[in-house]
């Protein structure tokens, strides 16, 4: 490839020459960045100028050339004459300012570390929801509303919260959401989580556009037999999405897996996924499939009469539809207007504002299998904690949890039953009348 020198670089700087370097190579991307689903802007402010870092921040190494093609190459660049960003040394001055992991005493004292740790911008895009963030404050608020009501004298002994997600095993009754971007928080990105998941016991949900490459994350896990769930967002092109799930999905990763599917509105991402996009994907894949992102009771009826094996009941933390209702709303829902879907072949799952182990018990105690836990899992991974603050996350929940069962007469999670929850305060909140 020609050399590109750096002075002719810095003259293709606006939207009708728009040339970039990454890790050493020139892209023009003068047609993609009107395209960008990030947006124009983002690339034209590093126009002309060594993109690496930012792109690295938001993108894994071989997006770029997946997306571009190699045609787009104009030549190699001298990127040792750009100063190097030195990251470790900004870790380190994380960890110093970040208080000891051990005085981390409940999940919410992660946030009040990541407001003031992490940079403004990942701040901004890790704990914002979408417009005046009602529904984010909701999810969590409506678990306040939800009253325990313990069972005595039942000689719980030692408690055992361990589960099976979709014949899979997990030390708790909880997994870690799909969250993009965990590189902006911390450098190890998604494997931080992988390997803290692997070390507590419990699954990861990985998303699509997940930052560190999949064999990165895949790597990342503590042994061959971690489990690692895959979230989908079929691609515009459903056909290359049915190749990524034969060639990718099924034959690189080699462990049990379930596929996930979610609807969104970004780019490449196909937003005329219907039901028949279900029937299509169950006939590309034996894996156990989930939707993501079921919001009423009439949509849990549908998944269940598909024959789905799981839904996570989800506004996304609140970060898609402002003032959609908050998911234990919808669970309350199902056990009003349709109980005969709990406990059957699909499973239900729940996240959005979950960050007490009382609040897993209230989802658990509604007919959940599991909760999701999403913002708490990139907080912990701040102020330079990376995979040990996940691991203190997730372990403050195994605690909240043990304690609590044993408060309300659990001495399993399958001992956790409607009767042990008071929900007459949301019952006000729920639609009046559904047609199923
Ligand atoms: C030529 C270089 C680039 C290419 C080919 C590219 C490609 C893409 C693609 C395909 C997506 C969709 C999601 C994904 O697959 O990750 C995306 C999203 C995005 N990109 Fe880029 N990008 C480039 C450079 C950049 C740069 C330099 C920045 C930041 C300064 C950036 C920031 C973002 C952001 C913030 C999103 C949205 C992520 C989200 O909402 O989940 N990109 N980009
Ligand atoms: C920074 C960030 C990125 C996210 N990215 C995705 C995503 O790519 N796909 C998805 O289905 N949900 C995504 N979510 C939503 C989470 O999976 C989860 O539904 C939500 O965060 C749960 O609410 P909580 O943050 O209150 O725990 C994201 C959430 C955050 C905070």
């Amino acid at each position: 490839m020609a050399a590109v020198d750096v002075r002719e670089l810095a003259t293709h700087n606006s939207r009708d020459s728009c040339w970039l370097a990454i890790n050493g190579i020139v892209w023009d991307v003068t047609a993609f960045v009107s395209e960008h689903p990030g947006g124009a802007n983002l690339i034209l402010k590093v126009a002309g100028k060594d993109a690496t870092e930012q792109y690295e921040t938001f993108h894994s190494p071989e997006l770029v050339e997946e997306t571009l093609g190699l045609d787009a190459r104009k030549g190699i660049i001298d990127s040792a004459s750009i100063p190097p960003v030195d990251k470790q040394s900004e870790l380190k001055r994380q960890e110093r300012t970040s208080p000891l992991l051990s005085s981390m005493v409940s999940v919410n004292d992660f946030e009040g570390v990541a407001e003031k740790t992490m940079t403004p911008a990942a701040w901004a895009y890790v704990s914002s929801g979408a417009d005046d963030e009602i529904s984010t404050r909701e999810n969590g608020r409506i678990y306040q509303k939800v009253f325990l009501r313990g069972r005595v004298l039942r000689k719980v002994g030692s408690v055992d919260c361990s589960t099976e997600i979709l014949g899979c095993k997990s030390a708790l009754p909880i997994y870690t959401s799909p969250v993009g971007l965990a590189k902006l928080v911390h450098p190890s990105g998604e494997c931080a989580i992988a390997a803290a998941d692997g070390k507590e016991g419990i699954i990861q949900v990985v998303n699509t556009v997940s930052s560190m490459p999949i064999e990165a994350i895949m790597d990342a896990r503590v042994s061959k037999d971690q489990t690692i769930f895959w979230q989908l967002y079929a691609d515009k092109d459903l056909q290359k999405s049915e190749t990524f799930i034969e060639e990718d999905l099924e034959t690189t990763v080699d462990t049990p897996q379930g596929v996930g599917i979610a609807k969104a509105n970004t780019g490449f991402i196909n937003a005329d996924i219907e039901w028949a996009t279900i029937e299509w994907l169950r006939g590309v894949t034996k894996l156990p499939l989930v939707i993501k992102g079921v919001q009423s009771v009439e949509d849990a009826v549908m998944a269940f009469d598909h024959g789905i094996d799981g839904i996570v009941l989800s506004n996304h933390g609140g970060r898609s539809q402002d003032t959609a209702q908050p998911p234990l709303l919808t669970l309350l829902e199902i056990n009003h207007y349709a109980p005969h879907i709990l406990d059957k072949h699909m499973q239900v799952f729940v996240d959005g504002g979950i960050r007490r182990g009382t609040d897993i018990i209230k989802a658990l105690a509604l007919g959940a299998t599991a909760v999701g836990i999403g913002r708490p899992v990139l907080y912990s991974m701040s102020g330079g904690y990376g995979e040990y603050g996940v691991r203190r996350m997730i372990q403050i929940l195994r605690n909240e949890l043990q304690t609590n069962m044993a408060f309300i007469g659990a001495k399993n999670v399958r001992e956790i039953a409607r009767g042990m929850v008071n929900t007459r305060r949301l019952e006000k909140l729920m639609i009046g009348s559904v047609r199923l």
